[in-house]
C-alpha cells in the first residue's frame, strides 16, 4: 500500500473542515481580524511581547532568589552567634533550611513545576529519621501548598526502604523507583519518563494516578514533615547538630537557579532558563519565524491556536514535561533498594541463561514441548470486551482467535495500566497494542465535549518509516467500520509542508510517527503540540530500540511535551533488564523465563569463514535455498547501507532476482520496494538494518546475516523476519573467524554450526568478473562504510592495526587495487590517522 493511501483516514469525515471552522479561516485568504480589532501582525507582536516579558519576569525572579540566598549566607556568617530564636531580630538570618522552604514556596506552587530541573537527584547519603514532634514544629509558609502533615505523619512510617509509600490502610504504591542516574543506564532514565507511578488499592481495582502520590509526597516534604526522605543531598552534605542535612538542602533549587558558582556550574542559569522555557520558547519561536517569507502561510488563526495552546501547556504540559514525578521523586529511592533490584536483575539473567542451557543440552522432552508451543491462544476476540465494530474488522481480516501475547496483554491494557510487553517476533504485538489504542480513542471521543482543537488521543512511535506505514495500515484496517477515527503517519523523507497540510486537513485521532519527524513538527508547528495535549495513550513499538542511544534524546523531548496523565505501553521482542525489572508498570513476558527468545520453528545456523569468501558463500547458500524452496523469499542483512548496495549490484550481475533497501534510498523508492517485497514471492531483498525490526513481510523463507550484527538484540530482530506467526523459517549467520566471539552472546540460542561448503572456482571467477564491472565509487563507499562499522564495534575497533589490515583485505576482495584514502579529519575522528595501511587524502 502506498504511503498516500496510508495517510487516508479509515473513514473520511464528511464535511468537517475542522481547521477552517475552529480557526474561522475565510476561504481564499484575505484580511482577518482578531479580538480587540487587531490585525494579524499586531496580534503576533502582542504575543511575542508577552513572551519576552514572561521570560524577563522569570529571570528577574531567579535573580532575586539568588541574591536572597547570597544574603542569607552572609547573614548566617555575620549572625552566627546571635540567638536564632529571637523573634525580635528584624534581620534574622535565613537559615539554609528556611531558604529551602522559601525556594520551595516559589518552586513547589501549583503551576511552577516547569521550573524544576532534572538534575534534582537521589538521596545519596544516609538519612536519619526525624521525629514527628520535630516535624510538627515547622511552621507552614504562607502561600505554601496545603499542609498535609496531619495526613502524612501517621503514615510516614510506612515509607519503606524501597521508596514505597503506604499512604493509607488499603493503598499501596506499585513503585515509583527509577534506577538512579549514577548507577543505571540512560535508557532506564528515558524509560522513567515514559511511565508514571500508579497507586493501586490492595483490592487491585482502584488505580489512583501517580500525580496524587507525588503531590502528596512533595507537599508533605515541604510542609516540613519528613524532609530527609525526599530531599537531595549531593553527597557532600553538612549536618546540623541534630544530624539533619543543612548545607546542601537548597542544592537542587540552587542548582536550578544557577547560583552554585562555587561548583563551577555557572552556565546553568541560562541552560535552566532555556530548558524550562523550552515549550514556551518553542511556541513563540514560531511566532517570530512566522513573519519570515518561509512561514508566510501560517495563519493568524493558527497563532490564536498557539496562544490557546500555550495556556494549555501551562496547565497540562508543564507537569508532563518535567519529571516532577519520575525524574525527581523516582531518583529519591534509597540506593540500597536499587542495588537489591540490580542484584535481582543479574540473578534472573543468570537463571534464564542456565535454564536455556539445560534445555539446549539434550533435554529432548522440553525441546519437543517448545516446538509444540502455539502462538494462538484459545481465547477469541469476541470474548474480550472490545468494540463489535473492531471485531467485525478482525473477522474480515481472518483474525478470530487471539495470539498469546494479545490475550496476555489486552485486559491490562484495557484497564489503563502502563505496561512493558516482551513477546517473540511475529507473534502479533502490533494488534496487541492497536486494539487498546482503538478502545482508548473510542472512550475518549465518547466522553469528550466539543473541543476547539481536535486532540490526538493515541501516539505510536516506532523507529523506521516503513514500520510506521505498516502499523498505520494495520490500524486503518482495524478501523474500517468505525466512522470518524483517523490515522495519520508522520515520517521523515516526505515534504514537511505536505505533512503540515495533512495535519491541518485531517483531524486524526491516532498518530503513527518516527521520533525525528514528530519532533520537527512539535518544534515547528505549535498546532500539533496542542493537539497532543489531549493524548491518552503513548505506545513505543520496538521500545528498547527507541530508548537506545540513537533515539533516546528525541523520544525524551517528545515525552516532555505529552500530558502526564496518559497510559504508556512499551512493546518489543527484546527488553533491557532495567526496563523489565522496574515495578512501576505491569511487565508481561510471553517469552517466559528460561525459554529461548527466538521462535522455535526457525532453524538457526552459523557459518564461520574468511571474510573475503562471504559473497561467494552467500551466493552458494542462496542458490541452494532457491533449489529447495520454489517459493523462496529471502532477506539478506548487511552491516551497512553501502555494503548493501555493493552486494545488491553483485547479485544482480549474477542474475539473481534481487532488490535493495537502505536508509539513503529515496523514500518513494523505499516504499515501492517494501510493497513489492511484501507482495512477491521468489525475490531476495538485500538490506541494511532499516528492515531489521518490526517489518512483517509475509512468508519470508530465509534470513541471511552477512557479518556480525550490532548486538544480540539486532540478531534476534533480523532473524525474526522469518518464521512469523508460528511458521517455519531458517536463518544463517555468516561470520569471519575474528567475529566468532559474537557467538558467545548467542550461546543460549539453538544455532547449529555449518561446515564450509564446497565452492565452485568457476563461480568465483564469474563473481570476480562481475565485481570488476561495478563502479569503483560504490566499492570505495563500501570500504569506508565497512571500516566505519567495524571501527564502531568495541571488540574489533580497539585493535586498530588489525582492523585496518582486515579492512584492506576486504578492499582487495571487492576488487580495489589499493585501499581508498580517507579524509584526514575522518581518519582522525576514527582514531586511524597514524595506523599503517591507512591512506589519507591529499
Ligand atoms: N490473532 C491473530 N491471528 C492470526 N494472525 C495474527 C493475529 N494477530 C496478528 N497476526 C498476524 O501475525 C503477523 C505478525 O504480527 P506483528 O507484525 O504484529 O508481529 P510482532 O510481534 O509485532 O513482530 P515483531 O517483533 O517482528 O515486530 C502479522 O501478519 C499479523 O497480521
Amino acid at each position: 500500500m502506498s504511503s498516500s493511501v496510508l495517510l487516508q483516514r479509515s473513514k473520511p469525515l464528511t464535511n468537517i473542515l475542522w481547521f477552517n471552522r475552529v480557526f474561522a479561516r475565510p476561504m481564499g485568504g484575505g484580511p482577518r481580524t482578531f479580538p480587540g480589532g487587531l490585525n494579524k501582525w499586531q496580534w503576533k507582536r502582542m504575543h511575542e511581547k508577552k513572551a519576552k516579558e514572561k521570560e524577563k519576569r522569570l529571570l528577574e525572579q531567579e535573580k532575586q532568589l539568588y541574591q536572597a540566598r547570597v544574603r542569607s549566607q552572609i547573614r548566617t556568617k555575620l549572625f552566627d552567634k546571635a540567638d536564632p530564636d529571637s523573634e525580635t531580630n528584624q534581620h534574622k538570618p535565613m537559615s539554609p533550611d528556611e531558604h529551602v522552604k522559601a525556594l520551595a514556596d516559589r518552586f513547589m506552587k501549583e503551576g511552577a513545576e516547569d521550573l524544576w530541573n532534572e538534575d534534582d537527584g537521589p538521596v545519596k547519603s544516609e538519612q536519619r529519621p526525624r521525629s514527628g514532634a520535630e516535624a510538627n514544629q515547622r511552621p507552614r509558609l504562607a502561600g505554601a501548598p496545603i499542609d498535609l502533615r496531619g495526613l502524612i505523619s501517621d503514615k510516614r512510617n510506612s515509607v519503606n526502604n524501597s521508596g514505597n509509600l503506604n499512604s493509607g490502610s488499603n493503598v499501596k504504591t506499585r513503585n515509583y523507583s527509577v534506577l538512579s542516574e549514577s548507577k543505571f543506564s540512560d535508557r532506564s532514565k528515558s524509560a522513567s519518563l515514559i511511565f508514571m507511578p500508579n497507586l493501586e488499592c490492595n483490592d487491585g481495582e482502584t488505580v489512583i494516578p501517580s500525580r496524587n502520590v507525588m503531590d502528596f509526597v512533595r507537599r508533605a516534604y515541604f510542609s516540613g514533615t519528613d524532609k530527609r526522605n525526599f530531599c537531595r543531598n549531593d553527597g557532600s552534605s553538612t549536618r546540623d547538630k541534630a544530624g539533619f542535612d543543612t548545607g546542601n538542602k537548597a542544592k537542587p533549587f540552587a542548582r536550578n537557579l544557577g547560583n552554585n558558582r562555587e561548583n563551577g556550574d555557572s552556565k546553568n542559569m541560562s541552560e535552566f532558563m532555556k530548558k524550562k522555557c523550552f515549550v514556551g520558547k518553542r511556541r513563540f519561536k514560531r511566532n517570530e519565524s512566522s513573519s519570515s517569507d518561509d512561514d508566510s502561510d501560517i495563519d493568524s488563526e493558527d497563532v490564536d491556536e498557539k496562544v490557546e495552546g500555550w495556556r494549555d501547556v501551562k496547565k497540562m504540559g508543564s507537569s508532563a514535561s518535567l519529571g516532577k514525578y519520575d525524574m525527581k521523586i523516582t531518583k529519591r529511592v534509597p540506593l540500597k533498594s536499587l542495588e537489591d533490584e540490580h542484584d535481582f536483575e543479574e540473578q534472573v539473567e543468570l537463571i534464564r541463561k542456565e535454564i536455556s542451557k539445560n534445555k539446549l543440552n539434550g533435554n529432548g522432552e522440553k525441546k519437543e514441548k517448545r516446538e509444540e508451543e502455539p502462538i494462538l491462544s484459545q481465547k477469541r476476540f469476541d470474548e474480550c470486551g472490545i468494540s463489535p465494530l473492531t471485531i467485525k474488522a478482525l473477522t474480515a481480516a481472518g483474525y478470530i482467535q487471539m495470539t498469546r501475547v494479545q490475550e496476555a496483554t489486552l485486559s491490562a491494557c484495557l484497564e489503563g495500566k502502563d505496561a512493558v510487553v516482551k513477546a517473540k517476533t511475529g507473534t502479533g504485538k502490533s494488534i496487541a497494542f492497536l486494539l487498546p489504542a482503538i478502545e482508548a480513542v473510542l472512550k475518549a471521543t465518547s466522553s469528550s465535549t466539543t473541543q476547539l482543537v481536535p486532540p490526538i488521543y493515541v501516539l505510536i512511535l516506532c523507529p523506521t518509516r516503513e514500520l510506521a506505514s505498516q502499523i498505520a495500515a494495520e490500524a486503518i484496517a482495524l478501523l474500517k467500520n468505525h466512522d470518524g477515527i483517523g490515522v495519520l503517519t508522520l515520517v521523515g523523507g516526505t515534504r514537511f509542508k505536505v505533512d503540515q497540510r495533512r495535519l491541518e486537513s485531517d483531524p486524526c485521532q491516532i498518530l503513527v510517527a518516527t521520533p525525528g519527524r514528530l519532533l520537527d513538527h512539535i518544534e515547528n508547528k505549535s498546532g500539533l503540540s496542542v493537539r497532543l495535549m489531549g493524548l491518552k495513550m503513548l505506545v513505543l513499538d520496538e521500545a528498547d530500540h527507541l530508548l537506545d542511544l540513537g533515539f533516546r534524546k528525541d523520544v525524551e523531548n517528545i515525552v516532555d511535551c505529552l500530558p502526564r496523565r496518559r497510559q504508556s505501553l512499551l512493546f518489543s521482542a527484546t527488553m533491557p533488564k532495567e526496563l523489565v525489572l522496574k515495578r512501576e508498570h505491569t511487565y508481561i513476558d510471553t517469552v517466559g523465563l528460561g525459554s529461548v527468545e527466538t521462535p522455535v520453528k526457525i532453524k538457526q545456523s552459523c557459518l564461520v569463514a574468511p571474510h573475503e569468501l562471504h559473497f561467494q558463500i552467500l551466493h552458494h547458500l542462496l542458490k541452494e535455498h532457491i533449489l529447495g524452496t520454489p517459493d523462496y523469499k529471502v532477506i539478506v542483512f548487511c552491516s551497512t547501507g553501502m555494503v548493501t548496495s555493493l552486494l545488491y549490484l553483485l547479485l544482480r550481475e549474477m542474475k539473481m532476482n534481487v532488490r535493495e533497501m537502505y536508509s539513503r534510498k529515496p523514500q518513494l523508492y523505499r516504499d515501492r520496494i517494501s510493497e513489492e517485497f511484501r507482495a512477491s514471492k521468489r525475490l531476495i531483498l538485500v538490506t541494511s538494518d532499516v528492515s531489521a525490526r518490526g517489518m512483517d513481510y509475509p512468508d519470508v523463507t530465509s534470513v541471511v546475516q552477512v557479518g556480525i550484527p550490532p548486538d544480540r538484540e539486532q540478531y534476534i530482530h533480523r532473524l525474526g523476519r522469518t518464521g512469523r506467526e508460528g511458521k517455519e523459517g531458517e536463518g544463517v549467520l555468516l561470520l569471519a573467524p575474528w567475529e566468532e566471539y559474537f557467538l558467545d552472546d548467542l550461546k543460549d540460542l539453538p544455532l547449529d554450526k555449518l561446515q564450509l561448503p564446497h565452492l565452485n572456482p568457476e563461480i568465483q571467477l564469474q563473481m570476480d568478473n562481475h565485481m570488476a564491472k561495478i563502479d569503483n565509487n560504490v566499492k570505495e563507499a563500501a570500504y569506508h562504510a565497512w571500516l566505519g562499522y567495524y571501527n564502531s564495534i568495541r571488540e574489533i575497533g580497539r585493535d586498530k592495526t588489525t582492523l585496518v589490515e582486515l579492512a584492506n583485505k576486504f578492499a582487495q576482495s571487492i576488487g580495489l587495487q589499493r585501499p581508498p584514502p580517507l579524509f584526514r579529519k575522518t581518519a582522525l575522528k576514527m582514531g586511524l590517522k597514524d595506523i599503517p595501511g591507512i591512506r589519507l587524502r591529499k
